[in-house]
């Protein structure tokens, strides 16, 4: 296909930045049946593109070729990278398209709004914002998306393929995109953080380190099944094992004592503030 032609259903797709979040998309859409041929990536090192190109059969191009190739670029480095790669893009981008006939522009950086891209791009660029997540690698991902000012609906649905095919997809405004990034986008970790201190507790209770591990992992899948599957409210799935002058209410007092409630309150939204910080992609 030539470059950037409007057409329903994008072809070649980059993802630009290829580190941990760009690799779980890449191999996603791979164990999705895309074909290698069909996608390209970019790596700031070359022994970087070169494992890249190794594991996926995927070619490995400079940024400036990816635009001028590409009908969808994702753009996965840092925030503080962005505006770099921007600078590296734009020269290869339609400088003046008409509507439609522009790549699709899809940013998976915490904290940077579409309008950071829109106003270093040309007019009509298209551009969708999506928060997701370290689980995409499992296709367990929570994926948030929102369009920006010249994203079309079917761009949304470009974007929403992609990500479906490694995990689930939600459609939010764009104002609660710093809020989703401190639940979904960063909510792995707090639960890696739960299990890493649960397993010292195991430790202090004098079981062996990796079943304390286990007994803590099968909980946590245990639980999360539950609360996906079951359609309960967290709270009735906590009261149906908490007995009565049993073990659990012990431990949910010092929980309580602990302020561990308010903690997570305020982790949250510190994280979200974090997001709100990094809009201006200088970190
Ligand atoms: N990690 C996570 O859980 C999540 C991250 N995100 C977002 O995803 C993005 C990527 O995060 P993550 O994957 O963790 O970060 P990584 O550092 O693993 O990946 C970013 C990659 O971009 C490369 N890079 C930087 N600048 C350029 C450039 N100009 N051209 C080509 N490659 C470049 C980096 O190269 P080098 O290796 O040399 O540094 C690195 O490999 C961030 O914006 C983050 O906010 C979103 C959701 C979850
Ligand atoms: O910590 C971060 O900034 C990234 C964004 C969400 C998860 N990890």
């Amino acid at each position: 296909m030539t470059d950037h032609q409007a057409s329903p259903t994008p072809k070649t797709i980059a993802v630009l930045g290829t580190g941990k979040i760009g690799e779980a998309l890449l191999s996603g859409m791979i164990r999705g049946g895309r074909r290698p041929a069909d996608l390209l990536v970019t790596a700031r090192r070359a022994d970087r593109a070169e494992e890249l190109r190794t594991r996926y059969g995927v070619e490995s191009v400079t940024n400036a070729e990816a635009a001028k190739r590409a009908d969808t670029l994702i753009l996965t480095v840092k925030p503080q990278d962005m505006a770099k790669l921007l600078e590296e893009l734009t020269p290869h981008l339609p400088t003046n398209p008409d509507a439609g006939t522009s790549p699709l522009i899809i940013s998976g950086a915490a904290g940077i709004p579409t309008s950071f891209f829109e106003e270093r791009l040309a007019p009509h660029t298209p551009v969708v914002r999506v928060m997701t997540n370290t689980p995409a690698l499992v296709d367990e991902a929570m994926s948030v998306i929102s369009a920006g000012s010249h994203a079309t609906p079917a761009d949304l649905a470009h974007a929403e393929e992609i990500f479906g095919g490694v995990g689930k997809t939600l459609r939010v405004p764009e104002s609660q995109q710093d809020a989703a990034t401190a639940l979904s986008g960063s909510g792995p970790a707090y639960f890696y953080f739960l299990v890493e201190a649960m397993t010292d507790a195991g430790i202090l209770l004098g079981l062996p380190r990796a079943q304390a591990h286990d007994l803590i992992v099968q909980a946590a899948i245990g639980a999360a099944v539950m609360l996906r599957d079951s359609g309960e409210h967290p709270v009735k799935l906590r009261e149906a094992v908490t007995s009565p002058a049993g073990t659990t209410i012990n431990a949910i007092r010092e929980l309580e004592n602990h302020g561990v409630r308010a903690a997570l309150i305020s982790a949250l939204e510190a994280a979200r503030n974090r997001s709100r910080e990094l809009a201006s992609g200088t970190g």
